[in-house]
């Protein structure tokens, strides 16, 4: 859409104080969005809000703006105690948002505002919520420890924003989040953003929200579910050069801002250490397992750096509005078409943003372009690079240390387990996974002992209807194969 037909934050004036308005000019801002012109009037009003948009569009604008004029009209009664609260379902996120609600209070006088993750502080935390801020951006966890203590007096929130609801649920937030709605004031307003619907928000919504709710979802009226300025496409790889395509694809990106999912930390660790000490690479990497000073220095090198590959876990895909990434690589693939659309959402963000997505499969799993399809994604199929450096020698030294060793196994074991959780059995096929091919795409020369039917982790346990395939319907041949 050309500027001119956009609406300016201006026409806001009556609704929203002069302070906050010279925050979105310093920030550089001069029209909304779309969902923050549809948005903001509604939620300015005090109304419920559900909404929808695209991954980069600018919803934290949508939901910060009001949030903060609740704290402003209260400015004119008894002006002590928390009146907001903002939940993120990841840290990164909740920094992130942290971060830009700094950008609009540094315009208000009196606003205060703390960040409660997990991770840090509880002591530093509990100081503040006790002193009464007024904004509070939380993660659900540590929010809920704290709404369980004496100090942190909840009692007079109006408004309550949940941002990327959908991701609460799935993290396995859902019954603190239940806890933490049950116990706040019924009178107050809610917000629920997201860029993907999922069945849980449904009931989330029905839970949390007044009926008279307006529902906004900018995404209905488009034939695509990625925004324009994305180039998308997807690479064929045989399994066990896999990791030379990614060793190519890093030599080749070397002068740009690359982010490269994978669907285990053990992988990232895995991949992390090999191309990095043994290939020379400029890598980063970020994932659940690292602590949270670790992670939220990796995020910070790599928000300033200008050309550097961050590997990461899907814990990074959710929100983050990282400046100026210039490629999205899905070296393992996506859950589903959701998690497809919030990988790549972490470029082209903006008003006429542009970036570039590579999703790597292999042959067995081309289909799973039929089915983004039916999502309204569309990807071209790219060239496959004939020429792949041999990466054995290195590997060769690599495997000489048993620590090495150890993470190429288990980084095995944690691709294969990403399988079991996949929706997609028939695209994301365990059962007719060729281990060896698996196995050699770690560098080993031989797959590891590991048997994928015993010692599920209790978030990985396959449904009874998985676990019966594997155990009884499995041909001996299938079950030798499996038990790697
Ligand atoms: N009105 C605006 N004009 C221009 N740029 C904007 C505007 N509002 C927000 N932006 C910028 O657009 C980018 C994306 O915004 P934001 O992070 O709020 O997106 P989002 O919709 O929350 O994305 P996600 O679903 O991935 O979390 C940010 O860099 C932000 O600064």
């Amino acid at each position: 859409m050309d500027d001119t037909k956009r609406t300016k934050f201006k026409t806001l004036k009556c609704a929203v104080s002069e302070a906050t308005i010279n925050a979105i000019k310093s920030m550089g801002f001069k029209y909304m969005t779309d969902i923050q012109a549809e948005v903001l009037p509604k939620a300015l009003d005090g109304i419920d809000v559900v909404a929808t948009a695209k991954t980069g569009s600018g919803k934290t604008l949508a939901f910060l703006i009001p949030a903060v004029e609740v704290v402003v009209k209260q400015s004119q009664n008894n002006y002590q105690g928390t009146f907001c609260i903002i939940i993120s379902p990841t840290r990164e996120l909740a920094i992130q948002t942290y971060q830009v609600l700094q950008d609009i209070i540094s315009h208000h006088e009196g606003i205060t505002s703390a960040l409660v993750i997990g991770g840090e502080s509880r002591k530093m935390q509990s100081n503040r919520l006790a002193a009464g801020v007024h904004i509070v951006v939380a993660t659900p966890g540590r929010l809920f420890d704290h709404m369980r203590t004496k100090e942190f007096d909840y009692s007079k929130v109006q408004c309550l924003v949940l941002d990327e609801a959908d991701k609460i649920y799935q993290y396995g937030f859902e019954e603190d989040l239940k806890q933490i709605i049950n116990r706040l004031p019924k009178q107050r307003q809610t917000m629920l953003f997201s860029a993907t619907h999922a069945e849980t928000t449904e009931e989330l919504i029905k839970s949390a929200l007044r009926d008279d709710l307006h529902s906004i979802n900018t995404n209905e009226d488009n034939d695509r579910a990625t925004v324009e300025g994305l180039k998308q496409g997807y690479v064929i790889c045989e399994t066990e050069y896999r990791l030379c395509w990614l060793y190519k694809l890093l030599k080749k990106t070397q002068n740009l801002k690359v982010m490269v999912f994978f669907s285990s930390c053990k992988s990232v660790v895995f991949h992390h250490e090999f191309l990095k000490k043994y290939c020379n690479l400029s890598v980063l990497c970020i994932h659940g397992k690292m602590n949270q000073t670790d992670r939220t220095a990796t995020m910070n090198n790599f928000y300033k750096a200008e050309k550097v590959a961050l590997f990461c876990t899907d814990l990074a895909a959710r929100g983050l509005d990282i400046p100026a990434v210039d490629w999205i690589v899905q070296f393992d693939p996506p859950a589903d078409a959701n998690e497809y659309i919030h990988r790549v959402g972490r470029t082209a963000r903006g008003l006429g943003a542009a970036g570039h997505a590579v999703l790597l499969l292999r042959p067995e799993e081309e289909e799973f372009i039929e089915y983004l399809k039916e999502a309204k994604i569309y990807l071209d199929k790219y060239e496959f690079w004939d020429k792949l450096s041999s990466l054995q020698k290195k590997l060769d030294v690599a495997l000489q240390n048993p620590e090495f060793v150890k993470m190429a196994e288990e980084a095995f074991e944690g691709y294969i387990r990403a399988f079991e959780v996949k929706k997609l059995k028939h695209v994301f096929n365990l059962l007719t996974m060729d281990m060896e091919s698996v196995a050699k795409s770690f560098g080993l020369k031989e797959k590891p002992d590991v048997d994928i039917r015993v010692g599920f982790s209790k978030k990985h346990r396959p449904r009874k209807r998985a676990m019966a395939l594997l155990t009884t319907n499995i041909s001996s041949e299938s079950t030798k194969r499996l038990k790697t």
